[in-house]
């Protein structure tokens, strides 16, 4: 997998590094380890960044708390409400850590 979107609320946060995880269900799970992905909006297909795979870790909605509610800037009551909101209906997720890619690591590929 060589792209991601996310909901365009979320660019800003993204782009500015006060967002820098994300939580799926298993269809996104499988994203290579250091491979560098291409990001875009959801609604528009618009690219807006690059990002590095850092880490892919197995979570249950359970077991989600305030670490990754601020890796996500968000209260943790707002995160489990966004994340039932998009997946209702599943308790396997998965947290993708990942990093803002500048022009110059871009450079150096
Ligand atoms: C557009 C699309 O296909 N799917 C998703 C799925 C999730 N997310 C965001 O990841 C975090 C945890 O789920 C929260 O910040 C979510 O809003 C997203 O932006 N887009």
């Amino acid at each position: 997998m060589t792209e991601i979107t996310f909901y365009q609320c979320f660019q800003t946060n993204i782009l500015n590094g006060t967002k820098t995880i994300t939580i799926r269900d298993a269809s996104e799970k499988d994203f290579a380890i250091g491979s560098i992905v291409d990001v875009f909006t959801y609604e528009q297909h618009q690219w807006f960044a690059k990002i590095k795979i850092l880490a892919i870790t197995p979570i249950s909605y359970h077991q989600l708390n305030d670490t990754h509610a601020s890796q996500e800037n968000m209260t943790l009551p707002e995160l489990k409400q966004v994340i039932r909101d998009i997946y209702p209906n599943t308790d396997q997720l998965y947290v993708i850590h990942y990093q803002l890619v500048n022009e110059e690591e871009r450079c150096r590929q």
